[in-house]
């Protein structure tokens, strides 16, 4: 079997007494786009949020690639470990060209030395046609970024993350307020960057998730309750049981069957 690429074993994150994550094993596959789904309070952002270092775990385990310990970094060795998250706010600058903002991208991941070195690299510039190519914005690569739609600002900013070239990605809600069209062309950019790196998209609309995903973590009450297909999600019983008599319960229990 595949080395996973992210390996929690046994993670709690105690707030005050109460464990929104409790004594979970979890882990990523590279190349594989993965969704965590769950109930509301089930411990998914809580979960993106100690694989990124935003809040620490109480206890645990928290590997990347089976040796090196995150759980003890900060937030900022953990980015530079290859753990990148975008989240759901845009975080771009709007009064930039969206060339700028790609360049500001590549600028952080060359570090402060490399910054005195104005010059773009080829290997550089070739990265950020790269990025714009893979995000469809070339046409609009010197429009401000402020006046692009609300896709393609998501999309900008996942580019802004992929130039880091992390191991995986962290999304959270990629496709909250997106129009269909935006819909399906993130779902192909997802699959596309999956296909070098390992993807891990919290997401509560499960039509998306039944059309992308690899593989489906169901969390509850911090811990893992099911994981499979989205097909084998569906069909199980422990599932249904969670998602009972919930809002959601007719979207997990019958999207698309
Ligand atoms: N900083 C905190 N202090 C105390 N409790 C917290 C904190 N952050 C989260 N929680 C609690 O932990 C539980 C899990 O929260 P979390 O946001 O991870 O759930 P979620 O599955 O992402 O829910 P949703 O789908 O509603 O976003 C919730 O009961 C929440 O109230």
């Amino acid at each position: 079997m595949t080395q996973p690429v992210l390996k929690l074993a046994k993670v709690i994150v105690d707030f005050s007494g109460f464990k929104a994550i409790n004594q979970l094993d979890f882990s990523v596959q590279p190349n594989r786009v993965h969704f965590v789904i769950g109930p509301n309070g089930a411990g998914k952002t809580t979960l993106l949020d100690v694989i990124c270092g935003k809040t620490r775990a109480t206890q645990g385990n928290i590997q990347l690639h089976g040796k090196r310990e995150l759980s003890k970094m900060s937030e900022n060795q953990i980015v530079h470990q290859g753990i990148a998250r975008k989240f759901q706010a845009p975080s771009i600058f709007p009064q930039l060209k969206v060339i700028e903002n790609l360049e500001i991208a590549m600028k952080q991941k060359k570090g402060l030395f490399s910054i005195l070195r104005a010059k773009w690299t080829k290997q550089e510039k070739d990265k950020i046609e790269e990025m714009l190519n893979l995000i469809g914005l070339e046409k609009v690569r010197n429009e401000l970024a402020g006046s692009l739609a609300h896709g393609q600002k998501q999309w900008l900013e996942i580019a802004m993350v992929l130039i880091q070239e992390p191991d995986i990605i962290l999304l959270d809600e990629p496709i909250a307020g997106m129009s269909k069209k935006e819909r399906d062309k993130t779902g192909e950019l997802i699959t596309q960057i999956a296909k070098e790196r390992a993807v891990l998209i919290v997401e509560h609309d499960m039509d998306f998730v039944k059309e992308y995903a690899d593989v489906v973590t169901v969390m509850h009450e911090g811990q893992l309750l099911f994981e499979g297909s989205m097909e084998q999600v569906q069909n199980n019983s422990k599932v249904r049981e969670v998602y009972l008599g919930r809002k959601v319960e007719s979207d997990v229990v019958n999207t698309g069957s």
